[in-house]
């Protein structure tokens, strides 16, 4: 199933695309199950979140959030309330603007209790409390790791979670989730889904902007050759169906006919 690519003018449009999507998704597992399981990534889709969810009022009323359950595609082994911290991102800019009366998502976060060390760096840590925080998200990830929705991010080096170019954990099959300890962009410590989980999504969806993400989407979608992580992803034949939400200016340049979702 080739990927689907949203491309718009305006960062507003984007967002409403992107909770679009969402509400769309959100329905048809709520038409199958009792939750709609999605996993969330940090950096840039945090604002990207918080206008689809929280500014758009159409959008922010068809949103379901007690049959929500909510997970990070990775995070980095800081204090859930640093300003690193992925969930930090989400609550700050999403859960805390929820109205009072809003049933709040069951939201699964690292063992904050695990984390050692300060600031996710490398110096003076037990890397085993890593192994551990890993294996413990792993023991909580839905039934069959299955997610209605994995919403990602694409790096400029092309990396996604914290899955980076060249890095053995691209090869990992045994691990769900897995700890890296040597992250190329800080913090360096953090865990991530691995290829298992991301091959057995429903929907897996991109969104990537700014003229700073057209050379790496450039060689995502020019060169079928390169490895990057987020060419991985896009390119998987499991049956999975990937999406990438852009604005015009990540695009520039690139070979690729977009649509309007
Ligand atoms: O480190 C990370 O980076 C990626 C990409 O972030 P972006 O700001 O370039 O969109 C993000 O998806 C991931 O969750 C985060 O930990």
């Amino acid at each position: 199933m080739p990927a689907q690519v949203y491309a718009y003018a305006e960062s507003n449009d984007v967002a409403n695309s992107v909770g679009n999507y969402i509400i769309k998704h959100q329905n048809a597992a709520l038409q199958s199950g009792e939750t709609f399981k999605i996993a969330l990534s940090g950096g840039s889709l945090g604002k990207v979140l918080k206008k689809a969810l929280i500014d758009n009022k159409d959008i922010a009323a068809e949103v379901k959030w007690d049959k929500w359950e909510v997970y990070f595609s990775d995070e980095r082994l800081v204090p859930l309330d640093h300003e690193d911290s992925n969930y930090g991102l989400f609550n700050s800019l999403v859960l805390k603007n929820l109205p009072a009366h809003i049933v709040l998502p069951k939201v699964y976060t690292i063992d904050e209790s695990l984390v050692t060390g300060k600031d996710g760096q490398v110096q003076d840590v037990d890397l085993e409390k890593d192994l551990e925080i890993a294996s413990k998200y792993e023991s909580n990830l839905p039934k069959g790791a299955k997610f209605d929705v994995i919403l990602l991010g694409c790096g400029p080096d092309g990396h996604t979670c914290s899955l980076f170019p060249g890095h053995n954990l691209l090869n990992e099959r045994s691990k769900l989730i897995a700890y890296i300890s040597d992250s190329p962009k800080p913090p360096p410590r953090r865990i991530t889904f691995t290829f298992p989980v991301l091959e057995n999504a429903t929907t897996i969806a991109f969104v990537a902007e700014g003229a700073g993400k057209a050379p790496i989407l450039k060689e995502i979608f020019e060169n079928k050759h390169t490895k990057l992580p987020s060419k991985l992803v896009n390119d998987l034949t499991t049956g999975v169906q990937v999406s990438w939400f852009v604005d015009n200016s990540a695009i520039e340049g690139v070979g690729i006919v977009p649509s309007k979702y």
